[in-house]
């Protein structure tokens, strides 16, 4: 008979994931406190939206992680540092869709899990701020880049990505306040992208906020593509929007129709022409592997644990998924790495759908490997090389490392009765938004 299944003791595993969270916590303090990033080589500080004006970016993102690992007086400092430290009113442009996944999302799910009054009402301020990307745009597409203090707008070439990945942050804003402005805008915008599909039902990628007109011919479910499709879906799963899962339905019933291929007996979503259909390459950025838990969650399950598959193999020949594959060769045209979470986010998503350990076993497998590439003195670094034997580290840790990935490990081993299993709703960066139980 074959080996028994492996009974691991998720609890220790989940353990531990707490304890190196923990520690990185206690650096950021000690070197970092209020810096958008920690330098984990150097214990230095870096600014991620704009120089000079950090917005403790870190801090915000690892608030709900914090609290959903029962780690309430470190979920306190960080709290306490945002009341008494941030302010918006920076005369800088900042980009609006990070600001919003970021900010608006960090500060939304902090106020869902510890209830703060105080972070509802930043997460609103940070939310009216970017609302002249929106409101000043003739098309309703919203404008790239927007000055936090004096609302000019700039950045008319954008993409479907940061027109379309509002809705999930803004709409509980809505829900939240009475102020109906914040959904509105974010679907209106979504609507504009989905009427503008080609006679083949696909999207390209690239477009203009102030004509409308696409801007390159390829459609992609990884950047900038991926979060469009997602908070269509997202929409519909947190407000029971139809409109937006039947523009979810229609999009997706295309991408698997043209943009789905098997090569070597493991499904893949190359990039084709959206007018055409035709292949036009076949490299695969780490980011679209969160496509999986997508499919998962979205009643697609075969197809999801198919492309899961696929980056399991890729992770079990890389051991650190790199930037980007080429599927027909596994070689890795960009070795780097910058901890990204999304292989670990379709586990914890196709698990959710399925309960299958497999899941489990691979999210373990993409944090201990993670833990042995990444560790340095203060922090979790990004890397330049997976390939490299030991891989090369680069001196920084990106924000969403502290709302992602060791917030997806912890909600699958930890079994933590801070989270409702059934009933939730994490953002495309990881924000919960639903199901805390405080
Ligand atoms: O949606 C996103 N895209 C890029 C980052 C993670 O790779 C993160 O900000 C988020 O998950
Ligand atoms: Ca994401």
């Amino acid at each position: 008979a074959g080996s028994a299944p492996v009974r691991r003791d998720w609890k220790a595993v989940a353990e531990e994931v707490r304890g190196e969270f923990l520690w990185a916590w206690r650096n950021y303090v000690e070197h970092a406190l209020g810096a958008d990033h920690i330098k984990p080589i150097s214990g230095g500080r870096e600014d991620f939206f704009v120089p000079g004006h950090s917005v403790g970016l870190s801090a915000v993102e690892a608030v709900d992680t914090l609290w959903l690992m029962g780690a309430d007086d470190e979920a306190g400092q960080a709290v306490e540092w945002i009341k008494n430290n941030l302010d918006f009113g920076i005369d800088a442009p900042f980009q609006v869709f990070e600001t919003n996944i970021r900010m608006v999302g960090g500060l939304a799910a902090a106020h869902h899990c510890t209830g703060d009054p105080r972070l509802l009402e930043l997460a609103v301020d940070i939310a009216d701020r970017l609302l002249p990307a929106f409101t000043a745009s003739p098309t309703g597409l919203p404008y790239r880049y927007v000055n936090l203090a004096t609302g000019a707008v700039s950045g008319p070439e954008t993409n479907i990505v940061e027109v379309g990945t509002y809705v999930a942050e803004f709409g509980v804003l809505s829900e939240w306040t009475g102020d109906r402005r914040y959904f509105d805008v974010a679907k209106q915008a979504m609507r504009v992208v989905f009427d503008k599909r080609t006679e083949l039902g696909l999207l390209p990628h690239d477009i203009h906020a102030e004509t409308g007109e696409w801007r390159n011919r390829t459609a992609t479910v990884g950047p900038p593509g991926d979060s469009y499709y997602e908070y269509l879906w997202d929409g519909f799963v947190l407000f029971g929007d139809e409109e937006l899962r039947h523009w979810y339905e229609v999009l997706t019933g295309a991408i698997l129709d043209h943009q789905a291929e098997v090569h070597d007996g493991l499904l893949w979503f190359p990039q084709v022409d959206a007018f055409t259909g035709e292949v036009a390459d076949r490299s695969q950025s780490v980011l679209a592997s969160f496509y999986a838990g997508l499919l998962g969650e979205s009643g697609r399950v075969e197809q999801g644990r198919r492309y899961h598959d696929a980056w399991n193999a890729a992770q079990d020949r890389f051991g650190v998924l790199p930037t980007s594959l080429d599927y027909t060769s596994m070689s890795a045209p960009d070795p780097s790495n910058a901890l990204r979470p999304e292989f670990a986010d379709s586990a914890l998503m196709l698990w959710l759908a399925t309960g299958d350990e497999i899941f489990r076993e691979r999210a373990h497998t993409h944090f201990r490997n993670m833990v042995s590439a990444s560790k340095a003195d203060y922090g979790f670094a990004s890397l330049t090389d997976v390939t490299a034997k030991p891989p090369v580290q680069e001196d920084t840790c990106p924000g969403y490392w502290w709302s992602e990935q060791m917030k997806y490990y912890w909600l699958l081993f930890s079994d933590t009765p801070r989270f409702d299993y059934r009933r939730n709703y994490l953002s495309t960066e990881a924000n919960v938004l639903r199901g805390a139980i405080r």
